[in-house]
């Protein structure tokens, strides 16, 4: 498979580049050339196997030519190991139609896990094949950090330096990067947004003074192995409820369209999903865009879901992409518009064909909070508050009671006891595996939000490309 940007003058990559380049060196963002599909018996047959092996044949296609299906497996069984659930995502049902796929098992206690334990090791291997050292440079609305870190600590031949916005995660979060002291680990808390952070990350990767010195690289989702391994629970919850022979809607807690995206992915590849609901909280420029056509950028407004506080989302763009015919030139114009004036209107082609699988729907803080309660006074189980964003929109969505639908259960609530709390007078303790993590030391750099000084910060302590 070879993997081509959005925005049409990139070169073409192979999975492994692409996931050393993280972003295109044109500014987009990389895709497989075409879809992979399955057919239904191929699909039902992979009904009931182990979670490695499911993520394994579903994910080959996608990193043939850079990896064999053995290695692979052998890859997907180490990530998937360190789950503390033998299941790695398990479903569980709410109600008749509802269930929750919770994604929390991992060691940070975030769906990010599923898909960046595999990364830590895709980079491993494609870094063993040269001489080259690779300068990760990722931003956090506080979940991508702790597990980008935990998959790349004490790896060899990785530095990553992290930026958060100082104030705006919460303290599991913060100390789930901080206090992981490992050389190679620079945790930079910036002031501003995330949007502020990631906009310094993709400005470095066109930084020619930066990228002639440091092969810069990403764990965000605007690199393809993320969306990728987030692909395969898709599979794993359809097919534990009747997929190919039956339509599920799944319900996405959303912030930069990646996890969402990959259920796109998995629709493209056959799986039969009736709707994607996009559930965003009060940060809704995605549910604007869907609902209206109005892709413009808003301030960022601090939530109990901090996570999701994004107004510009990254892979919205890889949507916009596959939904106006794969026209590179056409899509750089139009994010050339974006990007000068934070404002973009969808074309009529985009808007019906998001309309044809997405709908969405905004929760604001009062919609969380209930949704927790009533998850808790009539299932008895503690959600988080992205979760919360998540089961508000399905329950709304008015989905057939036929179809069953899925809610991504993103992050432990123990990520965030006191939103927990406020809801239900429960607190949520932290699961054994995560340690004394308020009894350790933290180490964290504080910078302004002003590009120069991330960038000379990277540059005193990264190790330059060979
Ligand atoms: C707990 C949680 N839920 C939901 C999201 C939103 O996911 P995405 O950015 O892939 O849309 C994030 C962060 O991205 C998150 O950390
Ligand atoms: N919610 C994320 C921010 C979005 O990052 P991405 O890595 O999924 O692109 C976070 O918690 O850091």
């Amino acid at each position: 498979m070879d993997y081509i940007s959005t925005r049409g003058s990139a070169p073409a990559l192979d999975f492994e580049g692409a996931t050393l380049a993280g972003l295109a060196s044109d500014g987009g963002l990389y895709v497989p050339r075409e879809w992979p599909r399955f057919s239904a018996d191929e699909i039902a047959a992979m009904a009931g196997l182990p979670y490695a092996e499911l993520a394994a044949k579903i994910m080959f296609p996608f990193v043939e030519g850079s990896l064999t299906y053995d290695r692979l497996l052998e890859l997907t069984r180490q990530a998937y190991g360190r789950f503390a659930h033998k299941a790695v995502t398990p479903l569980k049902q709410l109600d008749e139609q509802q269930w929750v796929l919770e994604l929390f098992h991992g060691p940070t206690l975030a769906f990010k896990d599923v898909a960046l334990q595999l990364l830590g090791l895709l980079f491993e291997e494609f870094l063993g094949r040269s001489e080259r050292n690779l300068t990760i440079v990722g931003a956090t609305s506080g979940d991508t950090g702790s597990a980008a870190i935990d998959a790349v600590a004490g790896r060899a031949k990785v530095d990553i330096f992290m930026l958060h916005p100082k104030g705006r995660v919460s303290d599991v979060q913060r100390r789930q990067m901080t206090t992981v002291l490992a050389p190679n680990v620079h945790n930079i808390a910036i002031d501003g947004s995330f949007d502020d952070a990631q906009a310094t990350v993709k400005r470095m990767f066109n930084d020619h003074a930066m990228t002639d010195r440091f092969a810069i690289g990403a764990v965000n989702s605007i690199n393809w192995a993320r969306l990728m391994a987030q692909v395969v629970y898709y599979f794993a919850a359809g097919l534990q409820l009747g997929a190919p022979h039956r339509k599920v809607a799944f319900s996405v807690p959303t912030g930069n369209f990646g996890d969402v995206f990959a259920g796109y992915v998995a629709a493209q590849m056959g799986l039969p999903v009736e709707k994607l609901i996009v559930a965003t909280n009060v940060n809704d420029i995605l549910h604007r865009a869907l609902a209206e056509g109005d892709y413009s950028q808003g301030t960022v407004t601090p939530t109990a879901a901090p996570s999701m506080d994004i107004q510009v989302s990254s892979n919205f763009e890889r949507l916009l992409f596959d939904l106006g015919g794969r026209d590179g030139k056409a899509l750089a114009e139009q994010m050339a518009g974006f990007e000068a004036t934070k404002a973009m209107q969808l074309t009529n082609a985009q808007r019906e064909g998001a309309a044809a699988l997405f709908s969405s729907a905004r929760t604001d803080a009062d919609e969380m909070a209930q949704a927790i309660r009533w998850a808790w006074e009539n299932c008895g189980e503690l959600i988080d508050p992205h979760t919360a964003c998540g089961l508000f929109a399905a329950r709304t969505a008015g989905i057939d009671a036929s179809i069953p639908v899925v809610t991504l259960a993103t992050a432990h609530p123990a990520k965030f006891p006191d939103a927990v709390e406020r809801a239900t007078g429960q607190r949520s303790g932290l699961p054994a595996r995560v340690g004394d993590l308020f009894e350790r030391e933290e180490k964290c750099v504080e910078l302004t939000g002003d590009y120069e000084s991330i960038a000379d910060f990277v540059a005193q302590h990264a190790s330059p490309k060979i």
